[in-house]
């Protein structure tokens, strides 16, 4: 195997734990001698060893003089758990090879400088491409501080989430349906708006046969409208955080908490706020599943990275039937904001298309 098989090797670990790293960084690592693997592993829970440590680990005395292929820099600070760059040194390696550098202000170039300063022959680059989309949302958090952000919508081929009565289920397959699910699955957690509670009362668990983790549901209820008999709130499977305005009631508000629901109230209801308050929870993926006015207050400042569209081929028609994103909306095209096409796959009879925000 070359360079490039090593490193795709690290980069299919790093991803086979990557929905539950967070708020660390998904990474693999395969320690390699005479064309051998040694050693393999990933990170698999914050707090927990780094991947290096786990592929050392396997390799054992064995490591002296091989060579080391990681996803990301090896990190050179003591975090929860010591360097790995000192590990490295210490295990006698003789060459590191890097995909990714880490942008995290901690770390940033100081592991290759501890490698380096101790002789070993650093090289990076290696599958750069694949490591750092992998990595995107973790670098987006850790130099914003807020959630990477994924909107979905499910809509018709005439681009409407439901019918002018507002009924919509369902549009899409069970399949697509399955594959929210796991994207649900895959996150930290998930917003919703109070307009899409009181329309469909959902659960927004991550109902998967082969099981899955809940993600944190937060709801944005200004004045906490929210009806205490509602799923999101007597549905105990995850917990439920709800922001509100400083002016709404505080009867309903130790009514939710009695609930076991938290409750959070903002000096004003804006979605920057909402961003800060869930980046100091460590929710480094955020996964919003909402309606038109809500995707909207997104769309009106920029404040998502992904947008995850599933699209069926039908066609239900109406003026006042609503489509993904609501608001004032932009007066002339100039003012469309310009994403890009990232994949496109066929689930079922249905499309998932995947576009990013520059
Ligand atoms: N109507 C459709 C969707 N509608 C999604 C709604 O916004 C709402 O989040 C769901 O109904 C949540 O329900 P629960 O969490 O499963 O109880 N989403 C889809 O992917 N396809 C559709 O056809
Ligand atoms: N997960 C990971 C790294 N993560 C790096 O270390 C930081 C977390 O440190 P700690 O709190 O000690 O777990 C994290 O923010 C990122 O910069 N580094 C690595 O060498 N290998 C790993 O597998
Ligand atoms: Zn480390």
């Amino acid at each position: 195997m070359n360079e490039d098989q090593y490193m795709n090797l690290a980069l299919s670990l790093a991803q086979s734990a990557a929905h539950q790293t967070s708020p660390n960084p998904p990474v693999g690592a395969v320690v390699v001698k005479d064309g051998r693997i040694l050693g393999m592993g990933a990170h698999l829970k914050a707090g927990e060893a780094h991947a290096e440590v786990n592929a050392l680990a396997q390799a054992g005395d064995e490591s002296k003089d091989a060579d080391i292929y990681v996803t990301l820099e090896p990190c050179a600070h003591f975090g929860k758990t010591p360097p790995c760059a000192d590990l490295i040194i210490e295990k006698g390696i003789r060459r590191v090879f890097i995909a990714a550098v880490d942008p995290n202000p901690l770390v940033g170039g100081k592991g290759i400088e501890k490698l380096q300063a101790a002789g070993i022959e650093v090289k990076t680059g290696i599958c750069e491409q694949k490591a750092t989309e992998l990595l995107t949302p973790f670098f987006h958090f850790i130099q914003t501080k807020r959630p990477y952000v994924t909107i979905k919508t499910a809509v018709t081929a005439d681009g409407k989430t439901a019918a002018h009565t507002g009924h919509s289920r369902w549009i899409t397959s069970e399949a697509a349906r399955e594959d929210v699910h796991l994207l649900r699955s895959r996150h930290d957690a998930i917003l919703t708006g109070i307009g899409t509670v009181l329309l469909d009362n959902p659960l927004l668990t991550s109902r998967l046969p082969q099981g899955g983790k809940n993600p944190i549901r937060i709801l944005l209820d200004t004045h906490l409208r929210v009806p205490l008999d509602f799923h999101i709130i007597q549905n105990k499977e995850a917990k439920t955080i709800i922001f509100c305005a400083a002016d709404a009631q505080t009867k309903k508000q130790r009514a939710l908490e009695d609930e076991g629901v938290t409750v959070i109230r903002l000096p004003y209801m804006a979605i920057d706020a909402v961003l800060d308050e869930l980046g100091k929870m460590n929710i480094m993926t955020l996964f919003v599943e909402a309606g038109a006015e809500m995707n909207a207050s997104f769309l009106d400042i920029g404040a998502f990275n992904r947008l995850v569209m599933y699209m069926a081929p039908k066609l239900i028609g109406g003026k006042s039937a609503p489509s993904s994103f609501g608001g004032l909306g932009g007066s002339s095209m100039d003012e469309a904001l310009d994403l890009a096409f990232i994949s496109m796959d066929r689930i079922g009879p249905d499309l998932k298309i995947v576009m990013e925000k520059r």
